[in-house]
């Protein structure tokens, strides 16, 4: 009784502080134009509340099932493709136009850094190649490329094939598959065996677990008491690095050598100056982070907007099961990075769900000196966001941007209007590996099963830092054989 009177209590309180707050807001901004007219050359938008802005919507954006991206629609259809608002104490402003994100991408650090909040710096650790300020970022690319080279996907494809058709011999007809539940888990076993050959299949469930638990905790509010969400990544992400520094002293002491980007990043201490444990540590993890969830959540998509559009799906199966019919006349059990190269009509089905989907809706960039974009004075210390769902959605670039149309790549898009995997040097290291991975799986799903969603539900999982379906996409499959 007496916890319902305190939780009784609480909850008037809350509902009390919450009106004074609404209230206080809805003064604040038909009283004081500046905070809802645009400063002489600033761009429109409200700054919201003393000290935590729109914080509030923001996180309520976070907590709502049409994804956190809500916030930044509802203020692009408020004020236009360019807007200014104020979340944690930090004023960003969001655009969306190709020329801007040109002039944006294109700047070689002169002008723009790349900037996460703080929160996310803690949870993928301050050597990440995400957070490095220019000049350390420059260095930690030039290794980190390498080591995706297109000997490295040759080699990874047939592996990758491999273990997908491992995979899909266990699923029996009439089986229910939840699509991203066995993405993640393909692409968490495929990475977690490129990074540091781990094969272990309970030590492999247990970073997919901690990667989660890093994931939620990006957009959570970051506070530290035991049981928050926040709290959960960072002990996440301290299990993830004790085990990386194991593995990376077993190496040292036993010498042993193995096929993988922990190994090759190793031997790179012979050639110039080596990167830390640390940087090591944090450049894996933040591997790990930036592919499982993006390329699972892509995969999902993708099978969900083939589903809706069973026009394209029929085209797709008779590129897909030529390219079947041309790997058993030559004897091939699994695919090659040429097979992958061949699938053009798949590479636009990729595309559009890339550009549908938009996994990443916006990226971040620190202001380092008052700039001007285009009418608009942008101030050193604000964070330029570009829109990337806004412009993926732009009607003047792409014609009924809502329809999913793959024909729509034919011809060469404009330029900076393609955006899922951000352009110029700060580039998705991981941009061919990921189509890879999402080619395979989808010849594999087309020549292996029939298959049927049997959720069209398209909400979009809460506290999730990258787009992901919420309903999982269940889907009904038949292996073909027994059809
Ligand atoms: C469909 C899957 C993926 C999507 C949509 C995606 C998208 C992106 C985007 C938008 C960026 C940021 C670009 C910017 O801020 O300008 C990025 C950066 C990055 N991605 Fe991916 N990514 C995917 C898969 C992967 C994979 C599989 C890996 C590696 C294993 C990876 C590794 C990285 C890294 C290391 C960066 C940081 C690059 C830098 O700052 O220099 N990504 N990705």
């Amino acid at each position: 009784m007496s916890s319902l009177c305190f939780w009784c209590s609480a909850a008037v309180a809350t509902a009390v502080a919450l009106s004074i707050l609404v209230f206080f807001q809805f003064f604040l901004k038909n009283k004081s134009p500046s905070s809802r007219i645009s400063h002489a050359g600033t761009p429109p938008g409200s700054r919201g509340l003393p000290f935590i802005g729109e914080t509030l919507q923001f996180m309520a954006a976070v907590n709502c099932s049409s994804g956190v991206y809500d916030f930044v629609r509802i203020r692009c259809l408020r004020y236009g493709g360019c807007f200014k608002t104020r979340i944690f104490g930090e004023t960003h402003v969001f655009v969306s136009n190709t020329e801007w994100a040109k002039l944006i991408l294109n700047d070689g650090g002169g002008r723009f850094t790349k900037k996460y909040i703080k929160s996310i710096v803690e949870l993928v650790g301050h050597q990440s190649l995400l957070c490095a300020p220019h000049l350390h970022h420059k260095f930690l690319r030039s290794r980190l490329i390498n080591l995706f080279s297109s000997c490295f996907l040759a080699s990874f494809v047939p592996q990758f094939d491999r273990q997908i058709v491992e995979t899909f011999q266990r699923w029996e007809s009439g089986f229910t598959v939840f699509v991203l539940t066995e993405a993640l888990k393909i692409t968490c076993k495929a990475m977690c065996k490129m990074l540091i050959s781990l094969e272990e299949e309970n030590e492999v469930e247990m970073i997919q677990k901690d990667v989660g638990y890093v994931c939620e905790a990006m957009l959570a509010f970051p506070w530290r008491f035991p049981g928050t969400r926040f709290d959960a990544g960072l002990k996440a992400r301290r299990r993830i690095i004790k085990k990386l520094k194991n593995i990376i002293q077993k190496r040292r002491e036993l010498e042993s050598q193995y096929e993988d980007f922990l190994q090759r990043l190793l031997m790179e201490e012979d050639n110039g100056e080596p990167l830390s444990d640390m940087e090591i540590g944090d450049n894996i993890l933040t591997m790990l982070i930036a592919g499982q969830d993006t390329t699972a959540s892509a995969i999902t998509w993708m099978v969900k907007f083939l589903d809706e559009n069973q026009d394209v799906l029929q085209n797709l199966k008779e590129e897909q099961f030529k390219i079947l019919e041309e790997q058993r006349e030559d004897n091939r059990s699994f695919l090659t990075l040429e097979d992958v190269a061949n699938m053009s009509y798949a590479t636009k089905v990729v595309k559009e769900s890339l550009r549908l989907a938009s996994i990443v809706p916006w990226l971040p960039r620190l202001i380092l000196h008052d700039t001007d974009i285009q009418d608009y004075k942008i101030k050193k210390g604000w964070n330029v966001n570009i829109d990337v769902r806004s412009l993926h959605s732009d009607p003047s670039i792409y014609k009924d941007p809502i329809k999913f149309i793959p024909s729509r790549f034919d011809e060469e898009t404009k330029a900076f209007s393609f955006l899922a995997f951000g352009m110029g040097g700060r580039q998705c290291l991981g941009m061919n590996l990921a189509k890879a991975m999402m080619l395979v799986f989808l010849h594999r799903l087309l020549t292996s099963f029939r298959w049927k969603v049997m959720d069209c539900d398209s909400s979009i999982e809460k506290w999730a830092l990258f787009t992901k379906l919420k309903s999982g996409c269940p889907i009904l499959i038949t292996p073909l054989q027994s059809s």
